[in-house]
């Protein structure tokens, strides 16, 4: 677990970051969200201390991290950032395992553990583990990023805008891969992100922060249904529920129960903010979801625009 307390950094006269106090839950993913400048990124270097802070502390699992050598502290603590500065001349494979291999693990082990990465990430172990980074699309190298950030097996990953390079669709595809594999490893996963259908759709919890103070900290339905401040409610903009519910399957929200008599059916996988279109267009308040043949229950008009679904 990571705790930052009254944490400060100050350049002469101007805080980048000021008095922030929160607690990143273990192996959950919380977005660091906010304006430009707004202090994410200072905020995550001073996690892994690429920057000192000028104030407060950062305790991991209790330790104050000023304590630890900065580079036994990143061992610890994965970092992913958007340009993701694979070595040139070594293959994908010698990328991914370069810090196994600096730590003197077993290489057989290593090795196999290169490919279930790969695999993991969405490439396919026999076609990438020997391309060299120049051979691979934007899109390609971030998974092997993303890859050789997990080989190390830290229990805390770092990310700055780890998605951001990348066009839409590829962008969803890795985030959708990531999220999967977020949740299998139960990494705790600190996310800077200016994007706020990143944040809401990623995030287990949001800090939204403003002029380097934290504004708000909670779960995506919290800063959408309960903004702490006019500044949260403007941020997110009006149409942030239907935003979240792009990010969401419609089987996120479904309760066990018949729809009422002829209600449309659905698929689980469809997005719930396309099952509120099914509704208005077929003019009907429950939808019958399904998952190929079986009956998974009912969603209700009500239950999608409360955005209570986990
Ligand atoms: N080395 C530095 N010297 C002086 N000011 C700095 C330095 N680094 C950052 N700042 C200032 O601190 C503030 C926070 O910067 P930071 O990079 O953390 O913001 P951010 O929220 O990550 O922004 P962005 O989304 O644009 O990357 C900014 O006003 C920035 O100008």
């Amino acid at each position: 677990m990571i705790e930052v307390q009254n944490l400060e950094k100050r350049y002469g006269d101007a805080f980048a970051v000021q008095d922030l106090t929160l607690t990143f839950p273990e192996g959950q993913l919380t977005a660091l969200l906010g304006p430009s400048g707004c202090g994410k990124t200072t905020t995550l270097r001073m996690i892994n201390r690429l920057i000192e802070p000028t104030g407060g502390r950062i305790l991991l699992n209790g330790q104050d991290t000023r304590t630890l050598r900065p580079e036994v502290l990143r061992r610890g603590i994965g970092y992913v950032i958007q340009q993701i500065g694979l070595f040139p001349h070594l293959s994908v494979a010698q990328n991914v395992s370069t810090v196994p291999d600096l730590l003197g693990r077993d290489r057989h082990a290593t090795a196999r553990r290169v490919d279930e990465l790969l695999d993991l990430v969405g490439l396919e172990p026999a076609t990438f583990r020997d391309k060299r980074p120049a051979e691979l699309s934007g899109g390609q190298a971030q998974r092997v990023g993303v890859a050789r950030a997990l080989a190390a097996d830290p229990p805390v990953l770092l990310m700055d805008e780890p998605f951001g390079a990348l066009d839409p669709l590829a962008r969803d595809r890795l985030q959708d891969a990531f999220r999967s594999i977020q949740r299998q490893l139960g990494k705790t996963v600190i996310m800077v992100t200016h994007d706020i259908d990143e944040a809401l759709r990623l995030g287990d919890r949001v800090a939204l922060m403003r002029a380097g103070r934290l504004e708000q900290f909670g779960t995506p339905d919290d800063l959408i249904h309960r903004p702490a401040s006019a500044f949260v409610r403007d941020f997110l903009g009006e149409d942030a529920t239907l935003r979240q519910l792009a990010g969401r399957p419609v089987s996120a929200f479904v309760r066990a129960g018949l729809p009422s008599p002829g209600a449309p059916r659905v698929n689980a996988d469809l997005n719930a903010r396309s099952a509120l279109s099914v509704m208005l267009r077929e003019g009907h308040d429950t939808l019958e979801v399904m998952r190929g043949e079986e009956v998974l229950g009912s969603v209700r008009w009500q239950d999608l625009r409360g955005g209570d679904g986990a």
